[in-house]
């Protein structure tokens, strides 16, 4: 039961184990057993320690063996650590080091600069709650029935705890986890959808969208400039969570990054005292509306609210990666930075930008799909730009590898980008497909991405994308079916302004869209729809309150203690 938090909450033990993981924990030792692999049950390595087995043997003089266990405990490297920071309604043109112009985002740049920048990278859908679950489960949306659009506060359904996502993937190799932020997979009945039951050992931050209650009269700038807009009136005030309580409702936005980073600063300084590898998934507020920023920020940018928003990330991801140096293990850990999908536009200039890719936030054009993405690791990722295709579904069979992880034995959708990351190697794919928020199974996917060519077999505008120039765009663009479909050569012509085919079909192209519709074909017949979670419907009971019982909701639900204090 969520309930009102008046006094300190103590964080749950970053090792301890999550009673509700004992299925999928299972299915995977299964499963590692019958590979023959070593898999770590809390913190002991049961099995594949070829030291004990040489021991046994009795075959090897004492010392020699000393020398091969040693040579063998210091060839053995500990698993990496992951920091995976998650943007949200990032668009691709918003950071300096993708051309924007006046944003000053210093700390991504140098990222970039040291790291891997992709100008290639998807999101898997155009919206959070879909994104997000692709991002976590390696797997399209449609699967886990993540669709049609995003979770409310009161929706009763969530991802599947049937789904497995990267944390559990981890933890399955004794790493310690942790999700700071924005969560959006759902809620539902006495919080059964929260990340601690999704392999994360502790949770920092708002189950849903911070747009997703009344925020007009909450602060979003010290020391009193209010929310900008009206947000979604009907709901609670919202609320943040310490793992399955609420510590504050309403939010306090201006206190919310510094409180992140304490957690995170916590979160991280106990895995490395205890030498427990760690996954940290920072999935950051900004910059969605509304925008907010602590006292710092607040008028510092030349973007006005939204470049403060993004100041402030930009910050937080300068300040992890200055704590990871400080903590001595920036160079055992993979840090990536991507967004969940592209800008709301509608918001104009407290909307963010997606250069010159096409539309936005809510479509299946670039601008809607293609985000950010810099991978840092110093000493393993040589610095560069990669043209390789990618993808959010990569990050889970990468991180599994990186970790030598058991792979969950589902479908997945993505690969490891091993290859891409440290030998400057090839996607290991070539084809991405594009649903909309709303996919339906009969329509199949809207586009495909093909090599460097884009089809678009539907097309369809969105309010979230309004008052860019260009009509497609705008939510009075009415669903299209497009036979033959519109064709766009993405490396001449990344703005998707120039069909292919428009002119007729000449045999070069006629043969590219017969790959791609063999391609589409033997995707979507393979696809099974997950039942949809979203279609289960809205129960505004279940809205986290931490007054419960109160009246009269939802503004009764109003803590007693709003301290954003962790222990
Ligand atoms: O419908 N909403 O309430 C809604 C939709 C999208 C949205 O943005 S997203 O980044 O969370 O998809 C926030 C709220
Ligand atoms: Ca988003």
């Amino acid at each position: 039961m969520v309930s009102s938090e008046t006094g300190a909450i103590k964080g749950r033990h970053p090792s301890a184990p999550s009673s509700s993981r004992t299925q999928k924990d299972t299915q995977l030792q299964e499963q590692n057993r019958v590979q023959h692999l070593p898999y770590i049950e809390g913190r002991k390595m049961i099995g594949g320690n070829s030291c004990s087995i040489l021991a046994v043997s009795r075959l090897i003089p004492g010392l020699l063996l000393s020398v091969l266990c040693l040579v063998q405990v210091l060839s053995a490297a500990r698993p990496p650590n992951f920091v995976l920071f998650f943007a949200d309604d990032l668009g691709f043109g918003d950071l300096g080091c993708y051309g924007h112009p006046s944003s000053l985002t210093s700390n991504l740049d140098l990222l970039a600069a040291g790291g891997l920048r992709f100008t290639d990278f998807y999101s898997s859908c155009s919206v959070c709650s879909p994104s997000r679950a692709a991002l976590l489960t390696g797997r399209y949306q449609t699967r886990s029935g993540i669709y049609p659009g995003v979770f409310y506060p009161g929706s009763r359904g969530g991802l599947p705890l049937s789904e497995i996502t990267i944390a559990e993937v981890l933890k399955m190799k004794g790493y310690a986890t942790a999700i700071i932020g924005k969560w959006h997979l759902g809620f539902g009945v006495n919080g059964s959808f929260l990340p601690i039951q999704q392999g994360f050992d502790q949770f920092l931050g708002v189950p849903y969208s911070h747009d997703q209650g009344p925020c007009q009269n909450l602060t979003c700038f010290p020391p009193h400039t209010k929310c900008f807009g009206m947000c979604d009136q009907g709901n609670v005030l919202l609320p943040v969570f310490l793992n399955q309580k609420i510590i504050q409702q309403p939010v306090k936005f201006p206190d919310l990054e510094p409180s992140y980073q304490e957690f995170a600063w916590k979160f991280i300084s106990n895995s490395v005292e205890r030498k427990l590898p760690f996954f940290l998934y920072y999935a950051s507020h900004h910059t969605h509306y509304p925008q907010f920023a602590s006292g710092e920020f607040s008028g510092k940018s030349l973007r006005g609210p939204f470049g403060d928003a993004l100041m402030e990330l930009d910050a937080s991801v300068g300040w992890l990666l200055q704590s990871l140096r400080n903590l001595g293990v920036e160079n055992d850990t993979l840090l990536l930075f991507i967004s969940d999908n592209g800008p709301e536009t509608m918001r104009m200039s407290r909307g963010g930008s997606s250069g010159l890719l096409k539309c936005g936030k809510g479509t299946t054009y670039e601008g809607g799909m293609r985000v950010p993405a810099i991978a840092y690791w110093p000493g393993k990722i040589l610095p560069g730009v990669t043209h390789e295709l990618a993808s959010t579904l990569d990050i889970l069979p990468t991180l599994a590898a990186l970790s030598e992880a058991p792979i969950p034995n589902v479908t997945l959708d993505g690969y490891d980008l091993s290859d891409v990351l440290f030998r400057g190697g090839k996607s290991k794919q070539n084809v991405m497909f594009f649903y909309p928020p709303s996919p339906k199974k009969q329509l199949g996917v809207f586009a495909v991405r093909y090599g460097k060519y884009k089809a678009h077999f539907f097309t369809q505008g969105s309010f979230n994308s309004e008052t860019t120039p260009d009509k497609d765009c705008h939510v009075t663009a009415f669903l299209a079916y497009h036979d033959p479909p519109l064709l766009f050569d993405l490396e001449a012509d990344p703005s998707e302004n120039y069909n292919l085919l428009a002119g007729g079909m000449e045999p070069e192209y006629l043969q590219i869209l017969k790959e791609i519709r063999a391609e589409k074909e033997n995707f979507e017949s393979k696809m099974v729809f997950g039942e949809s979670q979203m279609g289960k419907g809205i129960d505004p009971s279940l809205e986290p309150c931490c007054n419960p019982g109160c009246f009269p909701r939802p503004f009764c639900c109003h803590c007693a203690s709003d301290s954003l204090q962790q222990e």
